[in-house]
């Protein structure tokens, strides 16, 4: 297992959001973790990335524990692309992506030899090189997504954990930056963890669907298993139907409209 998260309690003061949970992401999966707004998904990555602690349970990144390794260290073995990120005045492209090298740097906090190739080739496969020279401030919100994912690949991580990664994209650059990812993660043998909102894409672009509900993993399994009506308005307060794509074969939803959230997904 590359990430394994054990029994994980966490909460902010006055708000539990985590109460036990329990996922299994093997080396080269990609799983998606789906849920209400507020259920706890960028908190569950925050946690696997080492930049918040679990107050009980721990968070394993290839055996060790994500909570006992410093920043740099953890940012060696998995890259968090955040939901959102202050500004960067004054950056360009070029240089917002290289800041993805940070963790490789030497102690000095140097660049290395190496450093101009993984930050050119994490611009190329976002296909964002043309803009190397651009502000980053003088970007679209979409264009700045993919920059911001060019950062998160520039950490050359064997684990993407990846906070709504379309998020401002055109349903084009949608399905352009899924593809890429899971592109990447079958040549480079990557191991994806992603927060996505829309089911659908979520059951055609990952192996596995996490769905976190109350504060634990209320349904786990590959989409065709688990995307279904009781999924929807179970864990997503939407009533629907699921059909199948005829040529891909992934479960496809057609959502209809909100519904009470139930307390368990089955029901
Ligand atoms: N820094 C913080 N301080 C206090 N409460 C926080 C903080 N960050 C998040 N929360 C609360 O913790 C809960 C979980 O937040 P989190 O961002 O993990 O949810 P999420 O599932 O990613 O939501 P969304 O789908 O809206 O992005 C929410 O109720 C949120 O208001």
């Amino acid at each position: 297992m590359v990430v394994r998260v054990e029994d994980v309690h966490f909460g902010y003061p006055g708000r539990e959001v985590l109460r036990g949970v329990e996922l299994a992401v093997r080396d080269g999966e990609s799983v998606a973790l789906v849920g209400l707004n507020g259920c706890g998904k960028s908190t569950l990555l925050r946690l696997c990335a080492g930049l918040l602690r679990p107050s009980r349970g721990r968070i394993r990144l290839d055996g060790d524990d994500v909570a006992r390794l410093a920043r740099r260290d953890a940012a060696r073995k998995a890259a968090l692309l955040h939901q959102s990120a202050s500004p960067v005045a004054g950056m360009t492209v070029r240089q917002l992506v290289c800041q993805g090298r940070y963790a490789a740097r030497g102690p000095l906090g140097m660049l290395r030899g190496g450093d101009d190739a993984v930050t050119a080739r994490a611009m190329a496969d976002v296909g964002v090189t043309g803009w190397a020279d651009r502000p980053v401030a003088a970007l679209s919100g979409g264009e700045r997504q993919r920059v911001r994912l060019a950062m998160a690949l520039a950490q050359d991580t064997r684990v993407l954990l990846l906070d709504e990664p379309t998020t401002y994209l055109d349903l084009r650059h949608q399905l352009d930056v899924l593809a890429t990812v899971d592109r990447l993660r079958r040549e480079r043998g990557l191991t994806v963890l992603m927060v996505l909102h829309d089911l659908g894409q979520a059951a055609r672009f990952a192996g596995r669907i996490v769905a976190l509900k109350g504060g634990v993993v209320a349904a786990d399994g590959p989409p065709r298993e688990v995307v279904t009506p009781q999924l929807l308005a179970g864990a997503l307060g939407v009533a629907g139907r699921v059909g199948t794509d005829p040529e891909g074969g992934w479960p496809v939803c057609y959502p209809d409209h909100p519904v009470p959230i139930t307390e368990g997904i089955a029901e």
